[in-house]
């Protein structure tokens, strides 16, 4: 395991504890997630899936373990170098897209950009190409509550990459689509990652979205189950 890879994972997660209250979430999981890479983590309902994501984030802190990024503590970071770490090298999609609003598709892309220092002309310029990128184009100056589920979620997607990070945080992105809006999402987002080498780290219970990427991990009781099970 340790000298299998040369490749230094870009976001570590070594032994993570986390309990919600006294609910136990995590009971010790490890997982790496190499640079572009794709990552699916499985399992069943309950089985501490979405804290995990929520912990590589830097959304949750763990009670135990440690998170490490291109080299340092996410755990230990002062939280306002988190949400500036947060919001330059990560973007995050969830099951309900999480758009502003009242804000139109092309301002919620925008936004981003804007908050990153970018002109307002040129961060809805760039935000224009990304919703293309995404097929929502057409539809660029309606607000969320217009556009169907699998447009929205494709600006949330378009949100989430436009202002290139280094890795994608999705939990359960197609959850709320019909299937065709979920595969049209799921391509959009495993095309797009490939192609600006973004790591995505997705969490699915669905066979189906879990096949769009390099490798699975499924958890279990807050743990990650084995690799391979020999029967
Ligand atoms: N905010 C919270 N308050 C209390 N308990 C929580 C909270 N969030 C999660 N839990 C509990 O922690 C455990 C792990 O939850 P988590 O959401 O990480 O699992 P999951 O695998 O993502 O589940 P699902 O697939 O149902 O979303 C569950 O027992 C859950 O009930």
């Amino acid at each position: 395991m340790t000298n299998g890879d040369t490749t230094e994972p870009l976001l570590a997660a070594h032994q993570l504890v986390k309990a919600h209250g006294r609910t136990p979430a995590l009971r010790g999981a490890s997982v790496e997630l190499r640079a572009g890479e794709i990552l699916a983590v499985t399992g069943a309902s309950g089985s501490g899936k979405s804290t995990l994501l929520h912990c590589l984030a830097g959304i949750v802190r763990p009670d135990g373990g440690s998170v490490t990024y291109a080299g340092q503590r996410l755990d230990r970071l002062p939280e306002k170098r988190l949400s500036e770490l947060r919001r330059t090298d990560f973007g995050v999609v969830f099951q309900f897209g999480q758009l502003i609003p009242e804000l139109t598709a092309l301002d919620n892309v925008a936004l981003p950009l804007m908050l990153a220092g970018a002109g307002r002309a040129e961060a809805r310029a760039r935000a224009a190409e990304w919703l293309e990128r995404f097929g929502v184009l057409g539809q660029e100056d309606l607000r969320p509550g217009e556009m169907s589920g699998g447009q929205a979620q494709r600006a949330a997607l378009a949100r989430a990459l436009v202002t290139g990070p280094k890795a994608v945080f999705a939990d359960e992105p197609t959850g709320a689509l019909d299937s065709l809006a979920g595969e049209q999402v799921m391509t959009a987002l495993a095309h797009t990652a490939r192609e600006a080498g973004t790591a995505v780290l997705l969490v699915t219970h669905d066979a189906q979205v879990a096949a769009y990427a390099d490798r699975e991990i499924q958890l279990r009781d807050g743990v990650v189950a084995p690799a391979e099970v020999t029967a």
